[in-house]
């Protein structure tokens, strides 16, 4: 039964009293947030019926911007400027930081996000999102805060105080944590709030479902590619069960898929460009997922290394993303470890046209 009348703003103010206490500057900024997304929602249902005003280029990353991408950018930083709960923002879109200016620069909070997520789907229509990040400012003395810097930025996953995404699909949606548990809010648009549909989601544990971009298998590690492997020769391999395979090309909606079916989402490491280390951005898109993920008992890696637990070093650095029901994390972060071991046994490998090596126990596997 949907808590129809449990709106967003009603549910985050509930959600930090149940705990202690809520902090009225990070419940006023979520709220600026969710505003900011409905405002997004508008404008991506339009479609080419809106007008936009903004330049299109490239962005930091060397990516086509979508005049979207720059309209979603603007409505995130003109809607969460003003109410005084943010120091600085930091986007996908925009190289550096933005200070907010000094009148409005209080409060203790800095706000990361991937204004426009999936955006390479907007000329086909496909759910695109939002994915924020919240961290904590440090702490300061000066009276309006003096000018958040890069560093300031720069602090991993395990500090985030609250994340989330909002998918613009059939309905418009926001998934969010604050560090208990993950909920679930449908935007009732005849009425204009976000009502809570999906309380306490749980990623479930069994699942036949994997996504990962086939076309880039031929650059793969070993480790990625015996996965895959496996789940495709399905009821007659070693996972002794079928698979099917799914590639949205849109990180929110792979992550809402996985939170409501179960399953495994990969963007790995790759050989196509190895000063990359990876496709997906940590700051704003792999640590708010891989809070999301966790806290809906999930778990999210590199493959190496726990996402939250990485230190960053730049405000866009890219990480390989694997995240999922927990099992098959583990799973994937086993088989990389046995390959750094250099501990793989041998098997035939047709998908791979080669003899790879190794064949492990179903159940051999290893922590996150
Ligand atoms: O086009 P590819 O290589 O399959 O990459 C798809 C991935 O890129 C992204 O679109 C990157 O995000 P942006 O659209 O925000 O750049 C993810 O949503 C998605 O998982
Ligand atoms: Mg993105
Ligand atoms: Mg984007």
């Amino acid at each position: 039964m949907p808590h129809r009348s449990m709106t967003f703003a009603k549910f985050i103010i509930e959600d930090q009293r149940r705990r202690g206490g809520a902090d009225t500057e990070l419940t006023a900024l979520l709220n600026d947030v969710q505003t900011a997304c409905k405002l997004i929602a508008v404008t991506v249902s339009r479609g080419p019926l809106h007008v936009h005003q903004a330049v299109t280029g490239t962005n930091v990353h060397d990516e086509e911007q979508k005049p979207l991408d720059l309209t979603a950018n603007e409505i995130m930083l003109d809607t969460c400027s003003w109410g005084g709960q943010v120091r600085g923002m930091a986007s996908e879109e925009m190289e550096e930081p933005y200070v907010v200016p000094a009148p409005h620069r209080r409060g203790r909070h800095l706000l990361l996000f991937d204004p426009l997520d999936g955006s390479s789907n907007i000329d086909v229509n496909v759910t695109v999102g939002t994915i924020f990040s919240i961290l904590r400012a440090p702490e300061g003395v000066d009276e309006p805060p003096g000018e958040p810097t890069e560093e300031d930025f720069l602090r991993p996953g395990t500090e985030q105080v609250a994340a989330g995404f909002a998918l613009y699909g059939p309905t418009t949606m926001i998934v969010v944590t604050l560090g208990a548990g993950v909920h679930g809010f449908t935007l009732d648009r005849e009425i204009g709030n976000f009502n809570l549909t999906h309380p306490d989601m749980r990623v479930p544990e069994e699942t036949r479902e994997f996504a990962i971009n086939m076309s880039n298998s031929r650059f793969w590690e070993p480790p990625v590619q015996r996965y895959v492997e496996e789940c495709v020769q399905g009821g007659s391999g070693p996972r002794g069960k079928d698979f099917n395979m799914r590639w949205i090309a849109s990180l929110v909606a792979e992550v809402y898929r996985i939170l409501i079916r179960g399953g495994l989402f990969m963007y790995p490491w790759d050989t196509r460009d190895t000063s990359k280390p990876g496709r997906l951005r940590l700051l704003y898109e792999a640590n708010p997922m891989a809070m999301i993920l966790e806290q809906a008992g999930g778990a999210a890696s590199t493959g190496r290394q726990r996402i939250l637990e990485i230190a960053p070093v730049a405000l866009h650095q890219r990480v390989p993303l694997i995240l999922g029901s927990k099992a098959e994390v583990e799973r994937v972060v086993h088989y990389h470890q046995t390959h750094d071991r250099g501990e793989d046994a041998v098997f035939d490998s047709p998908l791979f046209n080669k003899r790879s090596l190794f064949r492990a126990p179903a159940g051999a596997v290893g922590g996150v």
